[in-house]
C-alpha cells in the first residue's frame, strides 16, 4: 500500500497463528457433504453453503473471534456480484474527505484507489484477515483514530459472527447480481484460476452446477434472500450527499479501475498468491451472458429464479 496514512491489517502487533484448530478441521471435512469443486477437487457444504476447505477454517476462526464494533460497515456479495466494484465505491465514499474522489484535482492524485486494488484497500474477513490460520489484530486497523472499519465477506447472513448480527448498527451493505451474468462471470473466473491439475472445466457443467446450487457460497438464491429479507427486517435510510457522487463514481467506474497500472498489472494476495488483479476486470456489463447460454439453459435458470426468488421482492435487470 503506497499512501502512508492507510495502515494494512498485517502490520498489526497483534497478528498470530492459530494452527491448533487445523487437525480439528480436517475431522470435520471428513464429516461434511462433498462435491465436484470449481477451484478445488472438492467444495464441502458447511453450515449449509458450499465452500472451499481453506475457507471453513477461516470461517470459523472469523465467527469465533471477530467483535464488531458499532461503527462497523460489512460488505457483503456472493462472488462475482460486483465484489470489487462495490469496494471501490465505499471506501471511497466513506474516506471522500480524506481523499478526494475528483479525478481531476491535485490533492485526488493521492487517491488510494489509483494505487491500489479495492481488494486491498477493503480486506475480506475470511481470506485476508481470517485466512491462511491468522487471528488478526484488529485494534489498530486501518488507523488509530479512522473509522468507520470496513470489511467484506462472500459468508450468508446466517454464517456471519454473532455480534454483526446482533448489533443495531453495524452497517451491512449487501450487493447482489443478476444469476445469468453471475454464472458467467463465475465461470470465467474460475477457468482463469483453476489448476492445471484439475481436468478441463465446460460452460455446461459450471452452469449446471451453478443451478443445483453448488458454487461457492451458494446455492446463490440462499445467498440473496438471506440478506434480502433480513434487509426487510430493517430498513435503512436514504442518505444522498449529491456533489462528490458524479466524482465517485467515475473513480470507481470500471473503465477507469481496469485501465489503472495496479489493475493491469499488479497482484494481490487476497484470492492466491500469484493472483493477478486483471482477473477481476474482464467486461463489467449486464447481459454478457447472452453470448453463452443457449436457449434452454436460459429457460432453466429463469424457472429456477421463478421458482426460488420470484414472491420475494427481489428483482433483477438482466439486459
Ligand atoms: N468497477 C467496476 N464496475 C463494474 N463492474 C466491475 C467493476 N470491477 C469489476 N467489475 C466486474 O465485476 C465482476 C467481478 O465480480 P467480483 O468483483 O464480485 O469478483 S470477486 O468475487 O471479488 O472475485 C466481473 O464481471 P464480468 O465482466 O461480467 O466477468 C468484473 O468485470
Amino acid at each position: 500500500m503506497k499512501t502512508p496514512h492507510y495502515r494494512q491489517p498485517e502490520e498489526s502487533p497483534g497478528l498470530r497463528l492459530c494452527l491448533c484448530s487445523i487437525s480439528k478441521c480436517k475431522e470435520l471435512l471428513l464429516s461434511l457433504p462433498k462435491e465436484k469443486g470449481w477451484r478445488t477437487p472438492f467444495l464441502y457444504q458447511f453450515q449449509g453453503f458450499w465452500c472451499q476447505p481453506k475457507e471453513i477454517q477461516s470461517i470459523i476462526s472469523f465467527q469465533k473471534h471477530f467483535k464488531s464494533r458499532k461503527s462497523d460497515v460489512i460488505l457483503a456479495t456472493i462472488p462475482k456480484s460486483g465484489t470489487t466494484w462495490l469496494k471501490a465505491l465505499v471506501f471511497a465514499i466513506i474516506n471522500r474527505r480524506r481523499f478526494p474522489p475528483a479525478t481531476t484535482s491535485d490533492t485526488s492524485r493521492n487517491h488510494p484507489l489509483l494505487t491500489s486494488n479495492p481488494h486491498d484497500l477493503v480486506p475480506f474477513l475470511e481470506y485476508k484477515l481470517y485466512g491462511n490460520n491468522q487471528v488478526p489484530g484488529l485494534s489498530n486497523f486501518p488507523d488509530d483514530d479512522q473509522e468507520p472499519r470496513t470489511f467484506a465477506t462472500h459468508v450468508p447472513y446466517p454464517s456471519l459472527e454473532e455480534s454483526i448480527k446482533k448489533s443495531e448498527n453495524v452497517k451491512i451493505v449487501y450487493l447482489c447480481r443478476n444469476p445469468f451474468d453471475t454464472s458467467i462471470s463465475s465461470w470465467h473466473f474460475i477457468k482463469k484460476l483453476r489448476p492445471e491439475s484439475l481436468p478441463q472445466f465446460s460452460l455446461e457443467e459450471a452452469f449446471k452446477m451453478y443451478c443445483n446450487g453448488i458454487v461457492g457460497f451458494g446455492p446463490f438464491w440462499e445467498h440473496m434472500l438471506g440478506y434480502w429479507n433480513e434487509s426487510l427486517k430493517r430498513p435503512d435510510v436514504e442518505e444522498r450527499e449529491g456533489v462528490v457522487i458524479q466524482e465517485i463514481a467515475k473513480l470507481c467506474s470500471f473503465d477507469k479501475l481496469k485501465e489503472l497500472e495496479v489493475n493491469k498489472y499488479g497482484k494481490a494476495m487476497t484470492f492466491s498468491k500469484h493472483f493477478e488483479n486483471k482477473h477481476l476486470f474482464r467486461k463489467g456489463e449486464v447481459g454478457d451472458w447472452v453470448n453463452y447460454l443457449n436457449p434452454s439453459m436460459v429457460k432453466q435458470l429463469a424457472q429456477l429464479m421463478e421458482e426460488k426468488i420470484m414472491g420475494s421482492g427481489l428483482l433483477f435487470k438482466l439486459l
